[in-house]
């Protein structure tokens, strides 16, 4: 496989929706993001709502230019080349889909227009091939060709997300990045969905990085899962170690909570909210709802180890041991709370970024 994108040290700070229109605050929605995707491969990323998984999927299509930090497309930096270099690459490389397929498309163009729209801008090929790849890519995501003069409001849920799709693959795209594609769509389409999306990448090699609070379902579709909290990538595991064999205590608290193992368990306690991403802890993020942090948790951000070469790397000072069970950590965890654990610590804020 080789490299397709790669992030390098990427943060993205905003300025606080809540704050007001002169605040100083700042949400940090990305951290230092190390990360490649290389052709092929198929990267799922959990977390909790907030942790920054649509961050780094806009990041990683280019439609989000972070605060500091590089991203390179083919190993050439994206934010350095002219914006209509850049719009090229980005345009005819990435396609995103998007969660809610009702808002995703503009609802007074037809499926053709829909389709024709990225053919148009990036004026591929004469009008007569246009409308073939038109009806070539309605074919690829099993639309009728019916249905090239319908409206989004006519078609169903399913229909229209096959539609996103389509759009998303229109430009013959080596990169697909899949934002919660299927949490608006009815349980009864959502597997058929996802398998379009397994079997188009499959079909076309693309790089597909998929993102879902369904963690079950990340597992199932992805070679490799990226685990974040609070901005950070705070461990990569390849998916059949993730459930059982990943190191960092935030993912094992993750899968245990979710339904759909073979062998179910209690979940992992986790004490207390997600702090806020204006006002993240020092050290280590998970620290505060971690029943295993210390003193050395709040002063340091543990760097990335290597568990089995590149491919599984966390970042934690008291990973989970290998061989140790969920079963285990659930006794450890209902017996140390973080409370415990912290009671010496003072809480500490990273600094806020100057304005
Ligand atoms: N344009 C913006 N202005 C201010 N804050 C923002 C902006 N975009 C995102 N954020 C904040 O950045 C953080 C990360 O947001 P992001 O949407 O990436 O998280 P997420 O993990 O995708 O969440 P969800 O699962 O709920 O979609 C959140 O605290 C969010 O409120």
């Amino acid at each position: 496989m080789t490299g397709l994108v790669s992030l390098s040290g990427v943060h993205v700070v905003h300025k606080a929706r809540s704050g007001g229109l002169f605040t100083r605050d700042r949400v940090h929605a990305l951290t230092g993001a190390d990360l490649a995707v290389a052709r092929g491969e198929t990267v799922g990323v959990v977390g909790e709502s907030g942790c920054g998984k649509s961050t780094l999927a806009k990041v990683l299509v280019g439609v989000q230019r972070p605060t500091s930090g590089t991203v390179s497309f083919g190993g050439r930096d994206l934010w350095s080349m002219k914006p209509a270099e850049r719009r090229t690459v980005v345009g005819g490389g990435t396609g995103m889909i998007f969660q809610d397929p009702s808002t995703a498309l503009n609802r007074r163009l037809t499926v053709r227009r829909i389709l024709r729209d990225p053919l148009d801008v990036h004026r591929r090929g004469t009008p007569a091939e246009r409308e073939d790849r038109v009806r070539e890519l309605m074919a690829l995501v099993g639309l009728p060709r019916a249905l090239a003069d319908g409206l989004p409001g006519q078609l169903s849920g399913g229909q229209r997300q096959r539609v996103a799709i389509a759009r998303a693959l229109a430009l013959d795209p080596d990169l697909v990045v899949a934002d919660e594609p299927t949490s608006a769509l009815d349980v009864s389409v959502r597997a058929q969905i996802l398998n379009l999306l397994l079997d188009l990448k499959e079909r076309l090699g693309l790089a597909l990085v998929f993102v879902s609070h369904d963690i079950q379902t990340v597992r199932r579709m992805s070679d490799r899962v990226i685990t974040m909290y609070l901005g950070r990538i705070v461990e990569e595991a390849p998916a059949d170690e993730v459930t059982d064999g990943s190191r960092h205590p935030y993912t094992r608290a993750l899968f245990s909570a979710t339904p759909g193992l073979l062998d179910p368990i209690d979940p992992i306690p986790l004490v207390g909210p997600v702090p806020s991403a204006t006002r993240p802890p020092s050290g280590c993020p998970f620290r505060t709802r971690c029943w295993k942090a210390d003193a050395r948790c709040a002063g340091e951000m543990p760097d990335f180890t290597a568990v089995s070469g590149p491919e599984h790397r966390f970042r934690c000072h008291h990973p989970v041991q290998e061989g140790e069970s969920t079963h285990d950590l659930v006794g450890q965890a209902a017996s140390a709370s973080p409370a415990t654990a912290m009671a010496d610590v003072p809480v500490q804020h990273v600094p806020r970024e100057p304005s």
